[in-house]
């Protein structure tokens, strides 16, 4: 029997459904461009994961919190989570809105960082909801970590955890970009080594505590699964098994 392809995987950028520019502020018209696309798609297996934007990242920067820097203040872990889950919801309300059957998945709860910082995120809820024909939706997060405290899970990183354990058939990621651009700003049409565009890479244009390209490119180099980056106008290429933007495939490193 052949064996079930593994779920699509797709990272909705915090800088796409955000206005990145200003504190907790939803992109309507954007979100809501992105959450039809989906509802139109024909994809019947699917984990969305969606980026903080300008609910966490302003949250994390405020408490001194990243990917690196960890705490133990529980008042601000609850209030970078709660910001985190304001935009979850709103992000929910939007898919529901074209048609997606959402469900939330909120990593705090869910997983954890281990002594080595490796993501640790069980997939036995996810996979149930996928199996009941449910859309799980997670979010970068604060993440409780060994010896740390808490620090930051990016959407990125928990994009190749869950691409790795659910065995994707694909794994996208949509930004405001069209993909990585070299220094003409035009799209490098793949990326097989960190190196070979470490140069062209730079942060995020705002707040931003988990990276931004840079840790995008170098969290996707070490997937087994190609992954491609694209904005918007490549979603329903990408959610129609296109290979819009730019591919990453670090499998032959
Ligand atoms: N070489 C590059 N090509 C394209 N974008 C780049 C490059 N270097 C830096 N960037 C910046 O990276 C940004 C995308 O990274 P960012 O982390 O903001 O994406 P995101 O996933 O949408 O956000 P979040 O991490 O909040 O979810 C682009 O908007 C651009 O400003
Ligand atoms: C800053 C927080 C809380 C989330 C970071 O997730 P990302 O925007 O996907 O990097």
């Amino acid at each position: 029997m052949s064996e079930r392809a593994g779920p699509v995987v797709l990272k909705l950028g915090g800088s796409v459904i955000t206005r990145k520019d200003q504190p907790e502020t939803v992109d309507e018209s954007k979100l809501d461009a992105v959450a039809a696309t989906i509802g139109e798609a024909a994809v019947d297996s699917l984990v969305i994961v969606h980026g903080g934007g300008s609910f966490g990242h302003p949250a994390a920067a405020q408490a001194g919190v990243s990917l690196a820097s960890g705490t133990h203040d529980t008042t601000a872990i609850s209030e970078i989570h709660a910001a985190m889950g304001r935009l979850n919801e709103a992000v929910l309300d939007a898919l529901h809105e074209a048609g997606v059957p959402a469900v939330p998945v909120r990593p705090f709860s869910a997983g954890y960082r281990d002594e080595s910082g490796a993501v640790v995120q069980p997939t036995g809820a996810i996979e149930t909801m996928l199996g009941e024909g449910f859309v799980p939706v997670l979010h970068g997060d604060v993440f409780t970590t060994v010896d740390a405290g808490a620090t930051i899970v990016s959407g990125d990183e928990l994009v190749v955890s869950l691409a790795a354990s659910l065995a994707a058939q694909s794994v996208g990621l949509c930004t405001t970009v069209p993909g990585v651009l070299d220094e003409d700003e035009d799209v490098i049409p793949e990326i097989e080594r960190f190196d070979a565009v470490e140069g062209v890479l730079s942060g995020s244009d705002a707040t931003d505590v988990t990276g931004g390209m840079a840790g995008k490119v170098r969290a996707l180099l070490d997937l087994d699964t190609p992954a491609q980056i694209f904005d918007p106008d490549g979603l329903a290429a990408f959610l129609g098994s296109g290979a819009p933007g730019t591919r990453i495939d670090g499998s032959s490193q």
